[in-house]
């Protein structure tokens, strides 16, 4: 059998898929791959900050349509870029083990930054809970791969730190350069952070058992739970919506926040339930957060990043 996978061109991706290939290998010796990388959209256009500002799906549209052409067999994403609703036909089919989902400040620890620090950033997320634990920083906005966003850090003209996922850091072999891991229950993580997903068409029921044989339960438990919360509330991947979710002893517990663009604002939701219940309790959690005024932050920041967009573009 002869797989074909989809992907992304940047090294993060073709890591995680290099990955996912040796994982379905080890179990099925005799399936071969072929790697179909593609450059989508948001890697073509390295001057728009439209994507860190809410506009959803602009890393996997293209890859959804190759599935859909069936140029492509499965696609492996980043689970934190996938939209929470797939396109008609397409299934989550396998989530492997979860990497540390934390974020770390790379550059210096949180307490070592310097009053007034420039701190890099392109997530409306990280930007919000940054400001909210030290309203003194200035947030400047940065995107691109891993490695030139690093690279912020060093030379003329650096920033005092970047924020970024510990995961891709420790998939390129950087794990090291995660000095400074934000604590999650103060800096929530982002909704599938640090999980791959494996997406593919529901009717090849087939290849969707084999991509299932490298699940982990687990993970699959609490990112159902964090993506169930993340689609109640409506928002995309890169609204300031963070969350800490942990299996353990069979039960699944989820801590969401949901924090204003000026950090001054956050709401809070935290809620346990039997690990079979993941949906349950992500839908419980987006009501709590909606009850306690998080839709209201929500709207605002919505509003606050669409005319920031409409700025850009004139
Ligand atoms: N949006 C970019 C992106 N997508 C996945 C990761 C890191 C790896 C992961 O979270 O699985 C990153 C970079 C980052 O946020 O630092």
């Amino acid at each position: 059998m002869l797989l074909r996978v989809g992907t992304r061109r940047s090294p993060l991706a073709m890591t995680q898929t290099n990955f996912v290939i040796g994982s379905i290998q080890a179990l099925h010796p005799h399936i071969e791959f072929e790697i179909c990388p593609i450059s989508t959209v948001a890697d073509r256009d390295r001057v728009s900050e439209f994507h860190q500002f809410g506009m959803i799906g602009v890393f996997t549209t293209e890859h959804e349509e190759q599935l859909l052409r069936k140029d492509v067999d499965f696609v492996v994403h980043s689970l934190k870029d996938l939209p929470t609703i797939l396109r008609d036909g397409l299934v989550l089919a396998s989530v492997p083990k979860r990497e540390d989902p934390r974020d770390v400040l790379c550059g210096s620890a949180l307490e070592d930054l310097p009053e007034g620090a420039r701190v890099g950033t392109g997530s409306l997320r990280r930007r919000a809970q940054i400001l909210s634990l030290r309203p003194d920083v200035t947030v400047v906005p940065i995107r691109g791969n891993i490695g030139p966003r690093l690279a912020k850090i060093e030379g003329d003209d650096a920033l005092d730190a970047v924020i970024l996922a510990h995961a891709g850091l420790e998939r390129l072999g950087l794990g090291s350069k995660s000095s400074a891991f934000l604590d999650p229950v103060a800096f929530p993580y982002a909704v599938g952070q640090g999980a791959l997903g494996i997406e593919a068409r529901g009717e090849d029921t087939e290849l969707v058992e084999i991509l299932r044989s490298i699940e982990c339960r687990k993970t699959r438990a609490e990112v159902d739970a964090e993506r169930e919360m993340m689609h109640a509330l409506g928002a995309g991947c890169s609204l300031p919506v963070g969350a800490v979710c942990n299996w353990q002893d069979e039960r699944l517990s989820l801590q969401a926040q949901i924090t204003s663009l000026d950090g001054h604002e956050r709401v809070v939701a935290t809620q346990d339930e039997p690990g079979e219940q993941a949906k349950e309790l992500g839908l419980a959690v987006a009501e709590t957060l909606k009850i306690r005024g998080g839709e209201k932050i929500l709207q605002t920041s919505y509003r606050e990043f669409c005319s920031h967009f409409k700025m850009l573009q004139s």
